[in-house]
């Protein structure tokens, strides 16, 4: 990357909200479904806005769009909504577009991308985040340690342990210059490759990938199981 820090454009999110959601289960998307009365997607655009983001590009299946203009009727900063893909990178490819669309957003240099999912992310985690991409990183996740011992398994042969002291589980929001989230994207669709992150999609190009403290509360609601967990800790003021 250029030496420039990027201080003065506002910081742009794109959270990508357009899944369905079929491991949590239920009629809505998943990012329309709420802990204590409040949609996921907005309390990832809270989240997002108090660690330093100042407009976000949210990302919603096709149909859904005035449902999630409803959701976000509050929002603590101003929200574009696009519709999303097929898969998660297309997803996020069609917020870019908007992105690059939007002269509003000319300016913006620094892009995280977050899944609504990860509705309670502390805003320290988002600040980690832009501060790495300011001080000139290209690419900046947010990680923690395995918790659990691994084991990687094959169709036929027996399990392998994993020594975990070198792994880590990668969280969002995720931070990016501009520019390398968008060649990025470009590289892939260019080429057909699918990945499942978009730290993944600069490493493509050969950016190296930063890492910053993330946080448990950070998780993403996957299944019902979250949303209880995420339900008891709202309930305890502890998210
Ligand atoms: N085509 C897709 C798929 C996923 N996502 C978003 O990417 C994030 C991470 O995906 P995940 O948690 O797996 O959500 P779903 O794909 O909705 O879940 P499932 O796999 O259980 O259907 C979510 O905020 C989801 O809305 C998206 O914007 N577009
Ligand atoms: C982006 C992500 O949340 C990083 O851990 C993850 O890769 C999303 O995976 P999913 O299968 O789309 O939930």
């Amino acid at each position: 990357m250029g030496e420039s820090p990027h201080t003065a454009a506002p910081v742009v999110a794109i959270v990508v909200a357009a899944g369905s959601g079929s491991r949590l289960g239920g009629e809505h998307p998943k990012a329309l479904r709420e802990v204590a009365g409040v949609p996921l997607v907005a309390r990832s655009v809270h989240q997002l806005a108090a660690g330093g983001v100042g407009v976000c590009i949210v990302v919603v299946a096709a149909g859904t769009e005035d449902a999630f203009e409803a959701a976000l009727g509050d929002a603590p900063v101003p929200c574009a909504i696009v519709a999303g893909g097929a898969e998660r990178q297309h997803s996020v490819a069609n917020g870019l577009a908007l992105l690059d669309l939007h002269g509003g957003l000319a300016g913006a240099e620094v892009v995280l991308v977050h899944d609504a999912a990860r509705a309670f992310v502390p805003p320290d985690v988002v600040v980690r985040v832009i501060a790495a991409v300011r001080a000139g990183a290209d690419a900046v996740v947010p990680a923690l340690p395995v918790a659990d011992t691994i084991r990687e398994v094959t169709d036929d042969g027996p399990s392998a342990l994993v020594d975990r002291s070198s792994l880590r589980a990668v969280q969002t929001p995720q931070g990016f210059a501009r520019a390398v989230l968008l060649d990025a994207h470009e590289a892939l669709e260019e080429s057909g490759t699918l990945v499942t992150d978009d730290a993944a999609a600069a490493e493509y190009l050969g950016h190296e990938v930063t890492l910053v403290a993330g946080a448990r509360e950070a998780f993403k609601v996957t299944d019902p199981f979250d949303l209880v967990i995420a339900e008891a800790l709202v309930a305890r003021g502890q998210l």
